[in-house]
């Protein structure tokens, strides 16, 4: 997706609506959002609970299909997709990292950094993966399984895992609902680091106003619509944005 301004999106949505269920009881959960994420940044949706934020990363990433609107890989549209390539385009252009670290328990710390890699048959640079190690800090680790690691050094297996293929985009989902704040500081610091000195992109869906004060920018949802954007946030200055939201039953 790109715009007249020539920044270049590494994924998106336009005019996305996204309803669950049917009649009385229908929710519209995206209600015409319109957002890109630049390629090279680290987005973080934030809002209330229920806002969409979950639901509009997984019509964004291909894990869910919008009622109406597009959603974007790049400059691919998903909807033009069978199930086959869909399925190939979130393997080889999309990394994911959820709460819940999601490693295979029996397989060790490398093994599961290259999961992806193996399972697309593909190589891989050794060069990429080794740097990737060092970056998440766990060349001691290579060779233990999950178990063997703390929450934070398991997240941060789960974040090299996402990046191995050099995804187009990483998006993660409250990737330190599960962890305490030092660890979920050190896998923030990860995220912004994979972006800033390895180019990466990152779309991030969080509740945290410190978590997001990690990105670059934040996109603010509420009642499925996007109500705001925000350069360079502050933990300071997303509170006080959330807090609009309490006050003003959720628009700004
Ligand atoms: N599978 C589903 N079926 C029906 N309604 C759903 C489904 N998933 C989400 N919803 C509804 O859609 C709305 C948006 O949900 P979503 O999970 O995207 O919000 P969220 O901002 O991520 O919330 P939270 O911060 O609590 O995780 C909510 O009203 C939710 O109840």
């Amino acid at each position: 997706m790109t715009t007249a301004t020539t920044t270049r999106h590494a994924a998106g949505v336009a005019d996305a609506v996204k309803v669950y269920g049917s009649g009385d009881t229908a929710v519209r959960a995206l209600d015409g959002v319109s957002v890109g994420f630049p390629a090279g940044r680290f987005t973080a949706i934030m809002g209330p609970s229920g806002s969409g934020k979950s639901t509009l990363m997984h019509c964004a990433a291909g894990l869910d299909t919008l009622t109406s609107g597009a959603a974007f890989i790049g400059d691919t549209p998903l909807s033009t997709l069978d199930d086959r390539r869909l399925t190939l385009l979130r393997r080889d252009r999309v990394g994911f990292v959820f709460q819940a670290f999601n490693l295979i328990p029996t397989l060790t710390v490398a093994e599961n950094i290259t999961l992806p890699l193996d399972l697309a048959g593909a190589k891989g640079s050794r060069e990429w993966i080794d740097a990737l190690v060092d970056v998440v800090g766990l060349r001691d680790r290579l060779h233990h399984r999950p178990a063997e690691l703390s929450g934070g050094q398991q997240q941060r297996v789960a974040v090299a895992r996402a990046f191995a293929g050099r995804p187009d985009v990483v998006f993660a989902d409250e990737p330190t609902g599960n962890l305490d704040s030092r660890s979920g500081e050190e896998v923030l610091n990860l995220l912004g680091r994979a972006v800033r000195r390895m180019d990466r992109t990152v779309v991030m869906v969080t509740h945290d106003p410190v978590a997001a004060a990690h990105a670059d920018e934040v996109v603010f949802l509420a009642d499925g619509r996007l109500v705001d954007r925000m350069e360079s946030p502050t933990a300071d200055k997303v509170l006080d944005r959330m807090k609009a939201f309490d006050t003003k039953g959720g628009r700004s």
